[in-house]
């Protein structure tokens, strides 16, 4: 498929600018400026409630900024009129904590669900699909199988089939592994990885897993109280001298030597 509209070299996918947003009294984001560039992995991190997933949903156009812009693929999302909303969403693949799989419908009509929706394929072209898909993620043999009789791991490979078939240009994952085992997480991890290496796509994750983050990122980005503290490739951000990211790691880390210590 070819798509000359981004042609335009280094559009980044993600572009924000100086974002704010308040609800009531209360500020949510302080200008937050935010640079994606087209084919790499950002990872989000930060305490609780320091505005990851308020800025997340502002990618999506979710929610308006009070102030500043955002940019999907050069485009101010918030001037987009609903036909070009749903061309973006379209090229937004979206995988939340809860997989938000259909329970009624075994794993191959999950995955064709936006081949039917969204496209005017055959039913034989969408049959092909959806084979191919499941057969990257390593689930052929679960066509039949539903949601409810998946471990959590396969949920959300089936998760991620269903949020790339439409081969999305930009991933977005909000705190994909959480619950999850080292295990389930580590397939996770990988999903995300794949994302990348098959698809070519752009990455935003949240993610509380710091080990995670700094394997899969090219950029970290850190939050504190609804502004951008520190960002950069992983091993910038590991040297930070920035007090709260310091803070950031080294209670990461005493949680972690904690858990290991539990774990005997
Ligand atoms: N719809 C909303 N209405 C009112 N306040 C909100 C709303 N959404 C978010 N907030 C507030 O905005 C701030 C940032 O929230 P956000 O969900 O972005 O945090 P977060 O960093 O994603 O946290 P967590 O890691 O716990 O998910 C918080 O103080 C939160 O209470």
């Amino acid at each position: 498929m070819s798509d000359t509209s981004n042609a335009s070299a280094g559009t980044p996918a993600i572009e924000v600018r100086d974002l704010y947003k308040s609800f009531g009294a209360q500020p949510a984001l302080k200008g937050v400026s935010l640079v994606v560039p087209e084919g790499t992995t950002t990872v989000l991190m930060g305490v609780s409630g320091s505005g990851k997933s308020v800025l997340m949903k502002h990618i999506m156009a979710l929610l308006k900024p009070d102030r500043g812009v955002v940019l999907v693929e050069g485009q101010d999302v918030a001037k987009m009129d609903e036909k070009t909303l749903d061309e973006m969403r379209r090229k937004q693949g979206i995988l939340f904590q809860a997989n938000a799989l259909f329970d009624s419908l075994n794993v191959y009509d999950n995955v064709a669900f936006p081949l039917r929706e969204r496209t005017k394929m055959s039913e034989a072209e969408i049959k092909e699909t959806v084979e191919k898909t499941l057969a990257k993620v390593g689930l052929s043999h679960a066509a039949t199988r539903f949601p409810g009789e998946l471990s959590g791991g396969m949920q959300k490979r089936v998760g991620f089939a269903r949020a790339t078939i439409l081969q999305p240009k930009i991933l977005l994952y909000d705190d994909p592994t959480a619950g999850l085992d080292p295990l389930t997480t580590a397939a996770v991890n990988e999903i995300i990885f794949t994302g990348k290496q098959q698809l070519g796509a752009t990455s935003l994750v949240i993610t509380p897993d710091v080990a995670s983050a700094f394997g899969m990122a090219d950029q970290i980005v850190i939050m504190h109280e609804g502004q951008i503290v520190e960002s950069g490739p992983p091993d910038k951000v590991k040297e930070s001298q920035h007090p709260q990211v310091k803070a950031f790691l080294k209670n990461w880390l005493q949680r972690r030597a904690k858990s290991q210590a539990a774990k005997g």
